[in-house]
């Protein structure tokens, strides 16, 4: 089976990548817009920007699953979490969506995003380094290189799948 994947970011792309040859997929990369605000500022949009994503990529010719994955950040009770969303759809009609993992982010990064900063911009101004978000991404700054990016859409991705595993047979 041939699952196509909306963006070409390198942390997303090693996730669906590991867990979908796990399962005996091959990946394709197919860039679509989200459809959303570069750096959503909610989970809501996180959220579609994620379904609109894994809807573009299902248009790849070769594939019968699109997978969207979407950062964004979400405020909760006077906080800003970086948050996760991914989404799976297939050709007959079946679309899986999931929150990932969330993180909170420090006051001084926070008042960068809502100012309209894109957070991968802050992050690489705030660590000094260059494509944070292609690489170990905030989470990889903000847990001291504990979990990186690409592993929480990992774990993002094995729900997706589990999920669409557990409905088809069930439905
Ligand atoms: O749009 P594509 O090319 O897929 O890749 P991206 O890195 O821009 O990814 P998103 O649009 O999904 O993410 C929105 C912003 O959040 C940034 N970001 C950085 N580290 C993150 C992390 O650990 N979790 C979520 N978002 C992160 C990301 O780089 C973007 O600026
Ligand atoms: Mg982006």
């Amino acid at each position: 089976m041939n699952v196509a994947v909306g963006s070409k970011n390198r942390a997303k792309l090693l996730a669906v990548e590991r867990i979908a040859s796990d399962m005996g997929m091959n990946v394709f990369v197919h860039p679509v817009p989200s459809g959303v605000s570069p750096q959503p500022l909610s989970d809501n949009e996180t959220k579609e920007g994620a379904l609109n994503r894994a809807r573009g990529a299902l248009q790849h010719p070769k594939c019968s699953i699109g997978i969207g994955l979407e950062g964004g950040v979400d405020k909760l009770e006077n906080q800003w979490f970086v948050c996760n969303w991914g989404a799976l759809v297939d050709a007959g009609g079946i679309e899986i969506v999931s929150s990932g993992a969330r993180f909170l982010l420090p006051k001084a990064v926070c008042c960068e995003l809502v100012k309209g900063k894109e957070l991968s911009t802050v992050m690489d101004e705030f660590a000094g380094k260059k494509n944070i978000g292609q690489s170990e991404g905030a989470v990889g700054i903000f847990t001291n290189g504990l979990v990186t990016r690409s592993e929480m859409y990992e774990h993002l991705v094995k729900i997706l799948f589990g999920q669409y595993l557990f409905y088809k047979k069930r439905f």
